[in-house]
């Protein structure tokens, strides 16, 4: 309510200029409006929605289950807590180019600073997974160009990702990834490289910025800031791991009260009320109404 108070196009502006400040712009998912409160609290530059954290929030594996009604709504209400750009994950873009091109003027309208398409068919899967399978380079091209096309704003910003290592290696996912800057690409997210000489080989064979997932117990190394920022890459994607830290931390909290009988062995994880209330700015809604912060902690 009083936190975003910056317009979504201001969001594209200003994202597209970090992408030209030559630093990595780090983005880690928030899962809900309030990780994203968290995220732009801690320093970060942007904000990711992932599939996957979205869909196991919902209780669902990460294979296309879910819909453009859904993502776009969770994503709006995410976008919308925070003054950061957020990017939403659009798995294979909820249908053919026309769905896509009805899928990016649906994101524009929520908030959204910029989405990611990729090149699976259906049911797709995690990009960490084996045995994935992809739509033609041709078919994506039509994809990309319908996305590009439906743009409102110039500025929203339109990655691709490819899927492709795994199944056609490393010299069809650069090839791939060319075709797809003629399509209409800004910005290139290859999935699943497994090493970072692939990550440096991908960086010198492509002209355009770069995306790196930095997700955990996956294929690829969790390369440092410092090594992406020297390899060349322009943004990292943290996607899951907020979600993954609340899990673990849920998990052994709730263990504690079923073995202890209490939680107090787990007080010193969890977020104190204090700075849950500082986090909401609980205290700047008095400007409605002062009764509404009417006491003290
Ligand atoms: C980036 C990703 O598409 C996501 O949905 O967050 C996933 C992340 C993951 O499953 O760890 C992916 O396919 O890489
Ligand atoms: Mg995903």
């Amino acid at each position: 309510m009083l936190t975003a108070k910056v317009s979504p196009a201001e969001k594209r502006q200003s994202l597209r200029k970090l992408l030209q400040e030559n630093r990595l712009v780090r983005v880690p998912g928030g899962f809900s409006p309030l990780v994203a409160m968290l995220i732009e609290q801690t320093g970060f530059e942007g904000v990711y929605v992932s599939g996957g954290a979205l869909s196991a929030n919902m209780g669902m594996p990460d294979i296309g289950l879910t819909t453009l009604p859904e993502v776009a709504g969770q994503a709006a209400m995410i976008a919308g807590a925070t003054s950061l750009p957020a990017i939403v994950d659009i798995d294979t873009g909820f249908g053919e180019p026309i769905n896509v091109a009805r899928t990016i003027q649906t994101l524009e309208q929520a908030g959204l600073a910029g989405c990611h398409l990729e090149d699976q068919s259906m049911p797709k899967r995690c990009g960490h997974l084996d045995k994935k399978q992809l739509v033609s380079p041709q078919e994506m091209a039509r994809k990309i160009k319908a996305a590009a096309d439906a743009k409102t704003d110039p500025n929203f910003l339109l990655i691709a990702r490819t899927d492709s290592r795994a199944a056609e290696g490393l010299d069809a996912a650069i090839d791939r990834a060319k075709r797809y800057l003629d399509a209409g690409a800004e910005m290139i997210f290859p999935e699943a490289l497994a090493d970072e000489a692939e990550f440096a080989v991908f960086r010198k064979a492509i002209d355009a910025p770069l995306l790196a997932n930095m997700t955990e117990f996956g294929k690829s190394p969790l390369l440092s800031v410092a090594t992406l920022e020297a390899i060349g890459y322009d943004m990292a994607i943290y996607p899951v791991t907020a979600l993954r830290l609340a899990m673990k931390a849920i998990e052994r909290g709730l263990k504690a009260i079923a073995d202890n009988g209490d939680q107090q062995e787990v007080l010193c994880d969890m977020q104190t009320r204090q700075e849950l209330y500082e986090l909401l700015r609980y205290e700047e809604y008095n400007r409605f109404d002062e009764q509404i912060f009417n006491f003290t902690l």
